[in-house]
């Protein structure tokens, strides 16, 4: 792993902030099964990361080590500054963890909840009680507040166990699949709940199988498939991996249609819909290919469009393991991307 990942790095002269998740070669194994088999990952301050993967990718597993819920059979991660193997204790104070493995108890209130929280982290009684009162407003709690946790809905559940993270005022949040099983609704919720905490300049990193949730939130991707990280970067170079964009061109008069149809080369024809698609990464010299031969025939199409690949077509290159025709020279791309990102 080159230095850039490490905290004091320097770029041009100017030093780097230290980031707030950095991890090389992180590995663990159960039994004979490798779960992580050597993962990096440089999470600068301030941003959303999202580990993005599959069931049983190993995404739950690097957030326990990570928090220090388990060790790692080998590699080295800093947390805030802290090493997860010598400095566990400094970990745990400065991140907040949610998900699958939630604090949330649901014998006593989310008020109780929060106030447990509030003991927890040594603040005053009246400390303990303006901050539950201000989480539980913030996070739209206060109706609730006095029923028993079994009782909320799967959203309020979430919207508790973030409230509770941050009764700490934890400077690194690990959410561990935040919005698996909501509906749209309060996943759109949970979306602006993490936002907002970003705004706050708090670092996230969440794991997700929602390509759209990793998407809308985060600046960094990594895909994690079968414990290795695959590719990694922003949503948009991810995109630019794979191949599937293409051009659509619709017609309306179908003599213009066959035409089009003979004077461009390898055309997919929707006879039906006189529409011919044309694989494209959609650049201009591309565009203008396309275009120079149907004015070279005196044709005009009705309609063209430009369709990019989205991180569904990233995924399924990346995850699949079906014999996907993207998966050709993906290797060569995947380590291009990862240079660009460093
Ligand atoms: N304590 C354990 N003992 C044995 N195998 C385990 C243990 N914990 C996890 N695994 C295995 O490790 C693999 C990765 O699990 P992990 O929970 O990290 O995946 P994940 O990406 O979070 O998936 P999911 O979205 O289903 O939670 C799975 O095959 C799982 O069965």
């Amino acid at each position: 792993m080159p230095s850039s990942v490490m905290s004091t790095s320097s770029r041009g002269g100017v030093p780097q902030p230290p980031a707030a998740v950095s991890a090389v070669g992180l590995r663990k194994s159960y039994g004979d099964k490798t779960v992580l088999d050597g993962i990096d990952l440089h999470i600068p301050a301030g941003s959303v990361f999202a580990l993005l993967g599959p069931n049983g990718a190993g995404k739950t597993t690097a957030v326990k080590i990570l928090s220090t819920l388990i060790s790692s059979d080998g590699g080295q991660a800093q947390v805030g500054g802290h090493d997860i193997a010598t400095a566990p204790q400094s970990v745990r104070a400065a991140i907040g963890v949610t998900g699958q493995f939630s604090a949330v108890d649901g014998l006593i209130t989310g008020e109780e909840n929060m106030l447990l929280m509030a003991d927890l982290h040594h603040l005053s009684r009246s400390e303990g009680r303006r901050v539950t009162a201000e989480l539980l407003e913030r996070f739209d709690l206060v109706d609730a507040a006095k029923k028993p946790a079994q009782s909320y809905s799967g959203g309020m559940k979430r919207r508790l166990d973030i409230a509770m993270t941050l009764v700490g005022s934890p400077r690194i949040i690990f959410l561990d699949e935040p919005t698996t099983g909501l509906d749209p609704r309060s996943r759109h919720t949970m979306w602006g709940i993490i936002r907002e905490l970003v705004s706050d300049g708090v670092t996230v990193l969440l794991t997700t199988q929602y390509l759209e949730e990793a998407d809308e939130l985060a600046d960094r991707i990594a895909v994690l498939n079968n414990g290795r990280i695959a590719a990694h970067g922003t949503a948009d170079e991810l995109k630019r991996l794979v191949p599937g964009g293409h051009v659509r061109l619709r017609f309306t008069d179908p003599a213009a249609y066959r035409t089009a149809a003979t004077v461009l080369r390898q055309v997919t024809r929707d006879d039906e819909a006189l529409a011919l698609q044309i694989a494209s990464g959609g650049s201009q010299r591309e565009l203008r290919s396309v275009l120079e031969r149907l004015d070279s025939a005196g044709i005009e199409a009705d309609e063209l469009t430009v369709h990019t690949p989205d991180l569904d077509d990233v995924f399924f290159a990346l995850t699949g393991d079906t014999g996907l025709p993207h998966q050709t020279g993906r290797t060569s791309r995947t380590s291009q991307t990862q240079e660009d990102v460093r």
